[in-house]
């Protein structure tokens, strides 16, 4: 939903919305909140109780010029990124938020999968605010491999529209392996881990940084409870290349106009990933934070082959229930 600007001072804006309802809303909304091409940064209206890894905070629910509350309500999310771990998923939510009519919260509920018992209401209660329109939504990567979620979701909505990020199981599983040894250092090495017996070249599938990458395993469990075109995949290795093209396809999913495209980012070399330009007048940092694109542990390369090996029917499996191919070697 567009906003159009009816008055404005030095430091305030007032913004007129029409909503859905045909309600003329309007807001009075400081200059400092306003960044660049003109949008709000993250939707309107706003509240405070996510955050966000970008650092950009949410301001309180403000009144209308009359003093009364908006009309925006807390409501269970219509979509989801349900995964993968390590597979973008922040990257993904954080450049969705640039869009004024989604409303993300910034951390992770998992309600689905440890939660569940505190109930609808509590769930409910986790959400920012939204006004009638705009897409509420939250991601837990933890829900694509939860046995448990997929029959969970659906009996919260049948309509909830699901998104995953996927990317090569061999690199997501070292990705999630470096992260799991600077919080643990004294774990054993990787390929003590990896293999039930390294002589025979054994893989021990169930280690959970192997486990979640069995993508179609994981898939097809949640096919069981959602047509598959209710499912979008997102390459977690093009979010990267090509972070615009994969925003506009996501946006079409969520039937959106696609207003976040390749304007919204640049390539940072230092760090080697796609960041969010900066916004006027802002000195915050819009890459993605230090957890987020870090220097991943070496593996032996005869390890990452015999792991390949291992991926391939998997990965073959997947592409077919995807309907797509990824293009992981
Ligand atoms: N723009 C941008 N900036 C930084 N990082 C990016 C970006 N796009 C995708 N990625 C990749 O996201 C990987 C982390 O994935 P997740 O956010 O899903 O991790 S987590 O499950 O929430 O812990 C992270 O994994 P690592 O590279 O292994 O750290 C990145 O490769």
């Amino acid at each position: 939903m567009l906003a159009s600007i009816i008055a404005w001072d030095r430091q305030t804006l007032i913004l007129a919305q029409i909503n859905k309802a045909e309600m003329l809303l309007t807001r009075t909304v400081p200059l400092s909140e306003i960044s660049y091409l003109g949008e709000k940064r993250s939707g309107w209206p706003q509240e405070g109780n996510a955050s966000n890894a970008l650092g950009s905070g949410h301001p309180t629910l403000e009144t209308n010029s009359s003093g009364k509350e908006w009309t925006a309500a807390r409501r269970l999310p219509q979509a989801l990124i349900i995964g993968v771990k390590k597979g973008g998923t922040r990257a993904l939510l954080e450049f969705l938020r640039l869009h004024p009519d989604i409303r993300a919260l910034g951390s992770e509920p998992h309600f689905f999968d440890r939660h569940y018992a505190r109930g609808l209401d509590w769930y409910r209660s986790m959400m920012p605010k939204a006004l009638d329109g705009q897409i509420v939504m939250e991601k837990t990567p933890r829900y694509f491999v939860t046995v448990d979620t997929p029959a969970r979701v659906h009996a919260m909505s049948q309509d909830v529209k699901l998104i995953v990020v996927v990317r090569d199981p061999v690199t997501r599983a070292i990705s999630d392996y470096t992260q799991i040894i600077s919080k643990t250092p004294d774990i054993p090495p990787f390929e003590s881990l990896a293999f039930k017996n390294r002589t025979t070249g054994q893989i021990d599938s169930l280690w959970s940084p192997l486990w979640i990458g069995l993508y179609a395993q994981h898939m097809e469990r949640w096919l069981a409870w959602f047509p598959r075109s209710q499912i979008h995949l997102v390459s977690g290795e093009r979010l990267i290349s090509d972070p615009a093209g994969e925003l506009g396809k996501v946006q079409d999913f969520l039937g959106l106009q696609r207003i976040v495209t390749d304007k919204h980012f640049y390539f940072n070399k230092t760090k080697g990933f796609p960041c969010l330009k900066k916004p006027e007048g802002s000195s915050k940092p819009h890459c993605l934070g230090k957890t987020k694109g870090r220097t991943h542990v070496s593996i032996d390369p005869e390890v990452i082959q015999k792991l390949r090996d291992f991926y391939k029917p998997h990965n073959q499996r997947f592409y077919q229930l995807a309907g797509q191919n990824f293009g992981w070697q």
